[in-house]
């Protein structure tokens, strides 16, 4: 694994909001296939480590690296080249209630299709057999017509993740994928993710406030605390202390 080049390499990396330090001074290096859990209290900055993984925020200090590339010095079209290997699975979802699933599941396309294709299939779907496949493979092929808004939660989660199987990247990325779901629906859920990653030798990086997931489903654990690194390592290596420690209240 040392030898080949990382997916995604971070080089000091500082995140700032206005007088807010959210990240400081991270390094660290995700190699191709890794499965990595990002674990920490709620604020810690994982949702914030995971958007600079994707380019949507710009480090204030440091370098950030993706496939090989300094995010920071790629023109926006270079960037969107990168970020179309970056599938990214947001806290919110971010899916379109009112419209059939079909269509949410086919803004996965976005980043390759032209506006008037996208314009297009708003209309009349296209590549319905893609979307129909990425629906079979989280189990709800037969809900491809269904407005989106009639779905349980855990049938939007899936929804989410069929939009970036028709993306068809190296790299998923999952912000907090199970906060809403009852535990088996997490285990499906995250047996998916899972499953998908290893099928297709994808990384996938992925943030969770449950422990025990992170141990049972990734090979590598990264636990935030304030903004830095407290432990980066195999789950076996991460004592029931250090999480304890993790998540201890800081005495003011
Ligand atoms: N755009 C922003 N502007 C200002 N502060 C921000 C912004 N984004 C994040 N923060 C702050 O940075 C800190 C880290 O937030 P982040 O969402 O990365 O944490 P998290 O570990 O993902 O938390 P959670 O588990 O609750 O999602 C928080 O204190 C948050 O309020």
């Amino acid at each position: 694994m040392a030898f080949s080049v990382p997916v995604f390499e971070l080089k000091q990396v500082s995140q700032q909001f206005g007088q807010f330090s959210a990240l400081r001074n991270i390094s660290l290096q995700i190699y191709p296939g890794e499965r990595v859990a990002l674990v920490g209290s709620s604020g810690a900055g994982k949702s914030t480590l995971l958007r600079l993984l994707n380019g949507s925020v710009r480090s204030t200090r440091g370098e950030v690296w993706a496939m090989g590339r300094n995010l920071s010095q790629l023109n926006s079209k270079r960037l969107r080249q990168i970020q179309q290997q970056i599938g990214t699975i947001y806290q919110q979802l971010n899916l379109v209630d009112n419209l059939r699933v079909i269509h949410n599941v086919n803004a996965g396309h976005l980043g390759r299709w032209s506006f008037f294709k996208a314009l297009a299939s708003l209309m009349v779907p296209l590549e319905v057999e893609t979307a129909v496949k990425a629906l079979s493979q989280v189990g709800i092929a037969e809900k491809l017509y269904e407005r989106t808004d009639r779905l349980s939660g855990g049938q939007q989660q899936r929804v989410a993740i069929a939009r970036v199987l028709v993306q068809n990247p190296l790299v998923i990325l999952a912000d907090e994928p199970i906060a809403s779901l009852d535990p088996e629906l997490s285990r499906e859920i995250m047996d998916l993710l899972q499953n998908l990653a290893e099928q297709a030798d994808r990384t996938l990086v992925v943030s969770l406030h449950d422990v025990d997931f992170a141990r049972s489903h990734c090979d590598r654990m990264i636990g935030l605390r304030q903004g830095q690194i407290l432990f980066d390592a195999a789950p076996h290596q991460v004592s029931p202390d250090l999480i304890a420690d993790l998540y201890r209240l800081e005495s003011h």
